[in-house]
């Protein structure tokens, strides 16, 4: 129910943005920071995150993508998501940081019920979801990968994935914290977060934060064969699996969502956090010139 209302806040927000649909052949739909690829026969759609310049997941870009998923959601056909970057060397540079700097109260509210409706709608989805990480992945893109039923990443190691909040002066959420320890179990990360650490593709694996590491150029065509796999199973015994593997995760933010938003925004308007991801930003800026 909850879940349904946010959706609908969610929806209207994207008419309020205007933004248009262009229907290629009924099988690609797209906005602009999201792009899909649909094959309904298959029951398979591609959804490649394309933000630039590093697929930030800026509240626009969450709204958008939220609207995209929904559409799949809402069409019966569609079993299975492959989630990817539509630029190669990043998949996603985790919550866009501008969002949550110099702004106020009231946004920085919206933007963390947009980030908690995207954790659980992709956490509770019925489809399968198979992330193709084709490029560096810290943080927020690593939560997103995280939701997912199987990751793939690239054998490149320049790309990394990992929470890295700490190195930022921030903290990760306790969901973030839970989805993280689900998938490493609790040593592994408590180890991570507390240093923030990130991961190239063979250490990834190794901890299990992601389950396998094909050849770049392979990507593709490896979540493809994997999809087909978990696509053969019969959709309602695999979703009463997921869901009982899921559910008492999501329900924990679900009953303390309001509870959590207060506690963001509280922790981001705080003058030290402010400066912490003022410093972080001089730090990335300085990284170019
Ligand atoms: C007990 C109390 C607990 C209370 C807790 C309560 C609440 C919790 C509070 C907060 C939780 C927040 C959780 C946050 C999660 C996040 O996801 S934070 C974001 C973390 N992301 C990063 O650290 C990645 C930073 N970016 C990079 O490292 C690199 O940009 C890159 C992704 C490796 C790509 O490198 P490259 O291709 O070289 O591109 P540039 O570095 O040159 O970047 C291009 C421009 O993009 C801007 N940018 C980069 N990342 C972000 C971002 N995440 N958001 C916004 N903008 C970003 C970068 O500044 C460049 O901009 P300009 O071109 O200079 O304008």
């Amino acid at each position: 129910m909850a879940l349904a209302a946010a959706g609908r806040v969610l929806l209207q927000a994207g008419s309020r943005l205007g933004r248009r649909e262009v229907v290629d052949g009924a099988r690609r739909f797209a906005n602009k920071r999201v792009e899909v690829e649909a094959d309904e026969a298959a029951g398979i759609a591609v959804m490649k995150l394309k933000n630039p310049p590093v697929n930030s997941l800026s509240l626009e870009f969450l709204t958008e993508f939220l609207i995209s998923l929904e559409k799949l959601e809402n069409n019966k056909n569609f079993r299975g998501v492959i989630l990817t970057s539509e630029r190669p060397g990043v998949f996603s540079a985790g919550l866009d940081l501008m969002e949550m700097y110099g702004r106020n109260p009231a946004h920085y509210a919206e933007y963390w019920r947009a980030v908690q409706e995207l954790w659980l709608r992709l956490y509770l989805s019925n489809m399968i979801l198979v992330c193709a990480i084709n490029g560096t992945s810290p943080a927020g893109g690593c939560l997103m990968a995280l939701t997912c039923d199987h990751r793939i990443m690239a054998d490149n190691p320049k790309y990394t994935i990992g929470l890295n909040e700490s190195q930022l002066g921030i903290v990760a959420p306790f969901w973030f914290k839970d989805n993280f320890v689900n998938t490493v179990g609790y040593r592994t990360a408590e180890h991570a977060l507390q240093l923030g650490l990130l991961f190239p593709p063979a250490e990834a694996l190794k901890l299990g934060i992601v389950d396998e590491v094909v050849p770049e150029d392979q990507v593709h065509s490896k979540a493809q064969s994997v999809m087909a796999q978990w696509m053969a199973i019969p959709d309602h015994s695999r979703q009463l699996t997921k869901n009982m593997m899921r559910k008492a995760m999501a329900d924990n933010l679900i009953k303390q969502r309001e509870a959590d938003i207060q506690n963001f925004v509280s922790f981001i308007s705080r003058d030290s956090i402010q400066k912490s991801l003022h410093t972080y930003l001089e730090k990335l800026k300085q990284k170019k010139g």
